[in-house]
């Protein structure tokens, strides 16, 4: 059976899913929707139609899941909610102060209309989540970190670019050095969100915009910038695209803990990635969520879940039999 997949909105993310579904061949690309006009949106999928948001409700009976696209700044508590009343959804919500409210706003949605949506899916949120969990599970007794960068955010590249006057934007996340060297000597210190990253912004301003409005805005931004040492540079656009084209990221979770009647034995846990394109990246662990939540749906599950409520085994195209002969 093959997966029809859309994608609403089409930025990085939406770019990267296009690429990610061409490679898996039990899914195929049914359409893409933009809030832009279709005709100055160019995909690279022969074949596949470009149509307005508004035309995605009319083709409902010829999608599977609808990959939603859009930031998690300002589209997706909107876009999310409103399309699980239509669609098995997928997204990628990153605004982690405020992932209790859109599950609670997609949920309600989804389990009314018997869709299943995955929220928050992507590295972090996502797969950093699952590692995190796991590795408190393993060791009850220890401290786990988590460190970006340095790398393109997206979700803090989006926010940026929300801001009017702003035409352009890239965030850099810098790990601070003495805090990283000091959890890998192992010294397991506690530190503050400021402790742990500074976040270095690069923006394109329109012509004639208020720099220190915009810089204010971005500096202050809760959830994304106020409980960081920020820095803003405005730059050209040229300078933009020849300096800060790529959308590079990574980062790693490591955990330590111990066990033993005395805790004397100590284990560090550590999970890492390093990531040439953030958003194909991105894209491609929301495909196989998509997979899962195409799957869940067919069982007569409903209502929101995030990557904590999905068993591995409904990502992967291989079936249980033949997914048991890789458990080494
Ligand atoms: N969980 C995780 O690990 C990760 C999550 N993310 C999330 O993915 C979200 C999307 O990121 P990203 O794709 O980089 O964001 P973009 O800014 O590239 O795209 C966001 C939306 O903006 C619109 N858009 C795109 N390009 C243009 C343009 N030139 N002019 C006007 N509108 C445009 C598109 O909607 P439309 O086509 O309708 O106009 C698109 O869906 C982020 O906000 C972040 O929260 C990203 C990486 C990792
Ligand atoms: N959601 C992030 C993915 C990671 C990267 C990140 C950060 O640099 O602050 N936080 O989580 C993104 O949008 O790129």
């Amino acid at each position: 059976m093959t997966i029809r997949i859309g994608i609403l909105g089409y930025g990085n993310l939406g770019k990267g899913v296009e690429c990610a579904v061409k490679h898996n061949p039990d899914m195929e690309l049914a359409a893409v929707f933009t809030r832009r006009d279709p005709a100055g949106v160019k995909i690279l999928t022969p074949g596949v139609k470009v149509l307005p948001v508004e035309a995605a409700v009319g083709m409902k009976d010829q999608i599977d899941v609808m990959i939603l696209c859009g930031g998690s700044a300002t589209d997706l508590p909107v876009q999310t909610p409103g399309f699980a009343r239509h669609f098995n959804v997928v997204d990628s919500f990153d605004t982690h102060a405020n992932i209790p409210q859109h599950f609670e706003a997609v949920d309600a949605a989804a389990g009314e209309s018997g869709h299943v949506g995955i929220i928050s899916v992507g590295w972090d949120p996502g797969m950093f989540s699952l590692n995190r969990l796991l590795a408190g599970a393993v060791l009850p007794e220890g401290r786990d970190y988590t460190f970006w960068g340095k790398g393109v955010s997206q979700g803090h590249s989006d926010a940026i670019r929300r801001i009017p006057g702003v035409k352009d934007a890239r965030q850099y996340t810098v790990p601070v050095d003495s805090a990283l060297a000091s959890v890998r000597a192992g010294e397991n210190p506690e530190l503050t969100t400021r402790q742990k990253h500074t976040r270095d912004c690069y923006v394109v301003a329109e012509e004639g915009a208020d720099l220190k409005r915009i810089e204010e805005e971005i500096v202050n931004m809760p959830n994304y910038f106020a409980d960081y040492d920020t820095t803003v540079h405005f730059i050209s656009e040229e300078e933009l695209q020849r300096d800060h084209s790529g959308i590079p990221h990574g980062g790693f979770v490591i955990r330590s803990g111990h066990t033993g009647w005395d805790s004397e034995h100590s284990h560090v846990i550590e999970y890492s990635l390093k990531l040439d394109s953030n958003p194909e990246f991105t894209a491609s662990v929301i495909v196989a969520y998509a997979r899962a939540a195409y799957r869940m749906a067919a069982e007569g599950q409903k209502g929101c879940k995030t990557v904590f409520d999905v068993a591995p085994a409904y990502l992967s195209p291989m079936d249980g039999a033949e997914l048991r002969k890789h458990l080494l």
